[in-house]
């Protein structure tokens, strides 16, 4: 979950995969040898092109899908550069947190959008 002020930055889900047209945060898999929070690190830049860093662990969950059972972990992150943008061809975007709700997420999404409007939601 990448924050700046308000905004988090999320796309939706490419055809092709799991769960296409769905909105999503950047992330993926742990590879091997990594950290999860080198993982975030990666898959930011690689999926974004903005380089963060990860301000705190969040929570971690476990979903079973239809394609298979995941443990999410997820983690705060700001971007490094005050004014970077998203690559547009990557397809993510800055919405403001109280539109999150309204977005179709991935139902592993739900507690942790919740949990974010009730920490973010009240800010200036
Ligand atoms: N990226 C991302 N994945 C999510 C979110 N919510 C959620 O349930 N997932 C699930 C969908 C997938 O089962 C799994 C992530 O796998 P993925 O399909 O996006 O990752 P990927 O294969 O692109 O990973 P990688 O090859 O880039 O390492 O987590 C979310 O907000 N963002």
């Amino acid at each position: 979950m990448v924050r700046r002020d308000r905004r988090f930055l999320v796309r939706v889900r490419p055809k092709g995969g799991p769960m296409p047209g769905v909105w999503e945060f950047p992330g993926g898999k742990l590879e091997a040898d990594e950290t999860p929070e080198e993982a975030v690190v990666r898959e930011c830049l690689e999926e974004t092109g903005l380089r963060v860093r990860v301000v705190r662990y969040w929570n971690t969950l476990r979903y079973i899908y239809p394609h298979g059972p995941v443990e999410l972990s997820y983690y705060l992150c700001e971007p490094i550069e005050p004014d970077a943008q998203p690559t547009p061809e990557s397809g993510f975007v800055w919405r403001d947190v109280a539109d999150l709700p309204n977005l179709t997420f991935p139902p592993a999404n739900g507690p942790v959008i919740s949990q974010l409007v009730e920490v973010f939601g009240h800010m200036e």
